[in-house]
């Protein structure tokens, strides 16, 4: 549909052109004649014919544009849905190697715009392209001369045009990291997140300091390659405008011998001048969209994404209930890009409605476990078993369902208390009674039930009716969340207390196992007072389980978790005394 207008709207401006170069014509012959109101008939029908053909062009003009503006519209919300299911599907590694991160950073600030862009500069630069043409036919029909005078006018400009482009994108690749830092820091001099310590610390200095070195550099570089172009534009310029005088001055020269008509003369002013300025829209026009097929390269290398860790081709059947449990068989792991193990020949087993707990220092491996667990990553040798079948074997999502986990760093979602608590089950309803149920498990009903609208709340001040809850809160809300999916198989909770009152973290381990309905669970934790009630305790330090068994084996063993269990315990009766 908008091909179609575009066409018209070129053949109007055409139309236009040629009826004013007759009116011309016909005034000039008037002119030499005897004037009589018969020989003036015709002015008055190439004048209406002219009006009426302007409006016309205006029409179709304004149709045209809103088609392109539709049509980008949708281009761009398509592109941008496109985005999302990739990102969503993309592996857990892509988020955190800054490769994947600044093809898909690229990817955003390409799909934002740059469709939109793309459908509206290819449309303009046909519409222009087909104008040119028929211009250029004029050209030829005036003289044919004229024809390499008009390319002298266009092709050196739109060769510099591409050429910076090109210069221009690469330089830009180049900067990602760079605008990637100047944003972080512009994220932390602006956000709540850092408000308390930006202040308390004084780094606001600092942070703008660093900011404006980053953004003059950024800005310094960029202006240099403008400051070439424009030299070299304006060179080209001054050879296209000394062209289009000499040919002025050759038609002018023609008319005055006789050989072309006065019409002529206005038709090639007229002509000329607009061909020029389409031109100039061309070569803007091809440039954009040189730029813009470049910039897509990125948004088709992120959609060209496809996820390692997925479905096999003949799934297993997930085993329901599970029987014998999941195994761990010498599992060793590394993160993409790193050569370190961040573990190293792991050998455990999670037993129905069993309670295991995974101790140890920091960075000894116990987060990246559950990751494995949860299949965000595939272990790097050794496999992971479900009731005997490799855990690879099953549909991903199927087997991701068996499990409700809360991470440490889990997530705050703007949205009301309900909800917070609803998307650890997102098929559930709305109005579940699950949502309450799933609260009253985690302690949490009685403060949601507090707030301005219970559980209808906003837990963000980002909205008016929005109300902020303390962190030992945020924890509760996550916990029920994780309480929430009733036909998860086991319940993964790393560091699920760290932010709870001693009070808090009693009551909930006093009966975890009604809790969590006798379901097996995996709990992270440091402080060992909570996980003293867990069948079977792994210790964890640099990547291995060094001991493992129940708290009272692992005490009368005298190893590393009897060491620190005494210092916990040693500390408390310290403080006691
Ligand atoms: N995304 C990642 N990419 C690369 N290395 C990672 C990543 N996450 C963790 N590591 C490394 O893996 C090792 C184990 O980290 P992990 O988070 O599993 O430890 P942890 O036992 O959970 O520590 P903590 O008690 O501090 O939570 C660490 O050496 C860490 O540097």
């Amino acid at each position: 549909m908008s091909t179609l207008f575009m066409v018209m709207e070129a053949c109007l401006g055409l139309a236009v052109l040629y009826l004013l170069k007759q009116l011309v014509d016909v005034v000039t012959q008037l002119l030499g004649d005897a004037a009589s109101p018969d020989s003036f008939a015709p002015v008055l029908w190439y004048v209406a014919l002219t009006g009426v053909t302007t409006l016309a062009f205006i029409a179709v003009r304004a149709l045209s544009n809103l088609a392109k503006e539709i049509q980008a519209l949708l281009v761009a919300d398509h592109i941008d849905q496109e985005i999302h299911a990739r990102a969503v599907a993309a592996d857990l590694a892509f988020y955190e190697s800054p490769r994947y991160f600044d093809t898909l950073e690229r990817a955003r600030e390409a799909g934002s715009h740059r469709p939109v862009q793309v459908v509206s500069n290819l449309m303009m630069l046909v519409r222009n392209g087909i104008m040119l043409a028929a211009i250029a036919g004029l050209i030829v029909s005036l003289n044919w001369l004229l024809l390499p005078i008009l390319a002298i006018a266009i092709v050196p400009a739109l060769l510099v045009r591409l050429h910076f482009t090109r210069h221009l994108y690469d330089w830009q690749l180049r900067r990602t990291q760079m605008e990637r830092r100047a944003g972080y820091l512009d994220w932390l001099m602006t956000s709540n997140h850092h408000a308390k310590e930006l202040r308390l610390y004084q780094l606001g200095d600092h942070l703008r300091s660093s900011y404006g070195r980053l953004r003059s550099q950024i800005r310094r570089e960029r202006v240099d390659i403008t400051q070439r172009r424009t030299r070299i534009e304006v060179a080209v310029g001054a050879v296209a405008t000394t062209a289009f005088f000499g040919a002025l001055a050759y038609l002018a020269w023609q008319t005055a011998e006789g050989y072309n008509s006065v019409g002529d003369l206005v038709l090639f002013l007229l002509i000329f001048q607009r061909a020029q300025s389409m031109g100039q829209d061309l070569v803007h026009q091809l440039s954009n969209l040189y730029e813009d097929h470049l910039f897509m390269g990125l948004l088709l290398e992120f959609l060209a994404v496809r996820p390692v860790i997925s479905d096999p081709a003949q799934p297993v059947p997930i085993p329901e209930p599970m029987r014998e449990g999941i195994r761990f068989h010498d599992v060793s792991f590394h993160y993409p890009g790193c050569t370190a193990p961040a573990l190293r020949h792991i050998d455990l087993s999670i037993a129905p409605g069993q309670i295991v707990a995974l101790v140890g220092t920091n960075g000894s491996g116990k987060t990246s476990l559950i990751k494995l667990l949860c299949r965000l990553y595939d272990p790097t040798a050794g496999k992971i078993t479900l009731d005997g079948v490799d855990i690879r074997d099953y549909a991903l999502e199927d087997y991701r369902r068996l499990f409700s986990v809360i991470f440490q760093d889990y997530s705050h979602y703007a949205e009301s208390a309900g909800e917070n608590i609803r998307f650890g089950d997102i098929q559930a309803p709305r109005d579940t009674p699950a949502v309450r149920s799933a609260a009253r498990k985690a302690d949490a009903d009685g403060f949601i039930q507090g707030l301005s609208a219970g559980y209808d709340t906003p837990l963000t001040r980002m909205f008016d009716d929005g109300q902020e809850i303390s962190i030992g809160q945020w924890q509760k809300v996550a916990l029920a969340r994780a309480f929430m999916q009733q036909q998860s198989n086991v319940i993964i909770l790393d560091e699920p207390t760290s932010a709870l009152d001693p009070g808090a973290e009693f009551q909930l381990f006093e009966n975890f196992r009604e809790r969590i309905d006798h379901r097996a669970a995996l709990i992270i934790s440091h402080r060992l007072s909570t996980v003293r009630m867990a069948d079977r305790i792994y210790v964890m330090e640099e990547g291995v389980i060094c001991e493992s068994g129940t708290h009272d084996e692992l005490i009368r063993r005298g190893g590393i978790y009897c060491r620190l269990f005494n210092q916990q315990a040693h500390h408390y009766r310290e403080v006691g005394a």
